[in-house]
């Protein structure tokens, strides 16, 4: 069979970006990897949260002749993507587990034909290893219509991923079955050792190869670490903040008069608390409206129409959906762009999970905070939990390895957040923090908060000899 022709390669793609996507310019390196893509390479991106990373193979398929396939572990985020593409006249459409039947119909004979209108299909891995989908690939395959594989979230083919996912595993049936079709794959947090995986899981070859790996630096994010103990409550460390946040928007003349032309309320201070118990959920919102915030659960045990609404509303800055209270059932994906803070309530399971976690502030550019509340105490329930967890689970290792990343940079009131962050993604360059985290704020401050806000090691090995850290199962949305 001759290889797959590219014939539209040489189409504006300033001019697709504009009609199609309505924006006005690439952001860095954007124009590069669609390009890389456009060529028929097969690329690897790796950039930070909100960089751009789903226009990467959106564009490409636009342009090239034929229909791509995404490949997205998350439910919500296809539904979101194909809505937005819907709205913009492109035809798209998802295969996945609540895909309605007559839906699915409609797309198996889409792919049937060998000729699919369909220009972006997002299927889930689990829907990549079903023999009839395999089936009209082969077909769409033979007619030299398969422009390109996408692979969103990549880094959940690796083990030493934080999300690794099995099924993932499968996709090298693309690069087996299909070796003249290129193959995308992006991710905001790979570690060297988890690209090395991902490449060679999915079977690309170094010669054909594009690798993008940008920095994951978001100078836009302020991070800081609270110190915390069981006897203390930190509930009002955080309400006095957002609080005190409320008053200097309400204070500042010229902050009060901008809010009010553009029609935006006072406590319109829009966030996210994660925890990873489904009560703290409910309780801390609970807390939080009767102290006046706008706040709601998140979580999986809520109906689905209950979690859309709630979703709905926060994103459209409906008054009492400003803080959303969830566990990691709300997590990767969310793309609103003026989220204020983000603040983790206990130590998150993983390293990487607490970058995409405090990745959904500041999407608009603007400063925003990012907080983490850490005790010695939830460390040790941490392992505790990964250690019941590693008895049935995978990869034990690896989640043991970034929960004591995370741990140190806790700990550590020696070093630019910043830095830390980008140094546990590999990257050798020192990014230029502008007073953008608590250590370059006040080192000392901080170094004193930690000795006054923790508790001493001696006190916690006891309290764990005591095994009173060995609770927090209950309702635990962890490992997923
Ligand atoms: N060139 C551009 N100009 C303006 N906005 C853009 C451009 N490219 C992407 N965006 C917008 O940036 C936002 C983030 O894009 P996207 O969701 O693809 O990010 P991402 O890299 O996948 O982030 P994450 O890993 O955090 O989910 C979206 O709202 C998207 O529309």
């Amino acid at each position: 069979m001759p290889p797959l022709s590219r014939t539209n390669s040489c189409v504006d793609i300033d001019f697709t970006l504009r009609r199609k996507f309505k924006k006005t310019s690439f952001r860095p390196l954007q124009r590069e990897v669609i390009v890389a893509a456009l060529s028929g390479d097969d690329v690897f991106v790796q950039a930070a949260t909100s960089f751009g990373k789903s226009l990467c193979f959106q564009l490409p398929a636009l342009i090239d002749h034929g229909i791509t396939i995404v490949i997205s572990p998350l439910l919500s985020l296809m539904t979101d993507q194909v809505n937005a593409l819907r709205a913009a006249n492109i035809e798209a459409g998802t295969i996945n587990s609540h895909t309605p039947y007559p839906e699915r119909q409609r797309l198996f004979s889409d792919l049937a034909t060998g000729h699919p209108v369909t220009r972006l299909l997002y299927v889930t891995p689990e829907q990549c290893n079903a023999d009839s989908f395999r089936k009209h690939l082969r077909v769409v395959h033979e007619q030299r219509e398969l422009a390109r594989i996408a692979v969103d979230e990549a880094h959940c083919i690796s083990e030493w991923g934080h999300d690794f996912r099995p099924t993932f595993k499968e996709l090298r049936w693309f690069r087996d079955s299909f070796p003249d079709v290129p193959i995308i794959c992006l991710t905001a947090t790979a570690t060297p050792r988890v690209r090395q995986d991902v490449l060679t899981t999915l079977g690309l070859s170094e010669t054909k190869l594009k690798v993008f790996t940008m920095t994951t630096f978001r100078k836009n994010l302020h991070y800081e670490v609270r110190f915390k103990c069981d006897k203390e409550d930190h509930y009002g460390d955080f309400l006095g903040w957002l609080k005190r946040v409320h008053k200097r928007r309400a204070e500042d003349p010229a902050r009060r008069a901008e809010l009010e032309r553009n029609n935006e309320r006072l406590d319109n201070v829009s966030g996210i608390i994660y925890t990873l118990f489904r009560q703290d959920c409910e309780d801390l919102s609970a807390r939080l409206r009767a102290d006046g915030i706008g706040a709601r659960p998140y979580h999986a045990g809520l109906r689905n129409d209950e979690k859309n609404e709630t979703l709905r509303r926060w994103v459209d800055n409906e008054k009492g959906y400003d803080v959303i209270v969830a566990t990691t059932a709300f997590g990767m994906g969310i793309d609103k762009e003026n989220v204020r803070f983000v603040v983790h309530w206990q130590l998150p399971k993983s390293f990487e999970g607490f970058y995409q976690e405090a990745g959904r502030a500041g999407r608009d550019g603007k400063a925003s905070l990012c907080i983490m509340y850490y005790s010695r105490e939830d460390r040790d329930r941490a392992f505790t939990r990964l250690a019941k967890d590693g008895r049935s689970g995978s990869n034990l290792e690896a989640r043991v390895k970034t929960l004591q990343a995370l741990i140190e940079y806790c700990e550590d009131t020696d070093t630019c957040r910043h830095k830390l962050i980008c140094r546990y993604f590999g990257e050798k360059e020192i990014p230029a923090c502008d007073y953008a985290c608590d250590w370059h704020k006040d080192a000392k401050s901080l170094k004193r908060a930690k000795l006054n806000g923790l508790e001493s090691e001696e006190w916690v090995s006891t309290q764990r000899d005591m095994g009173r850290f060995d609770n927090g199962y209950e309702g635990y949305e962890g490992y997923d």
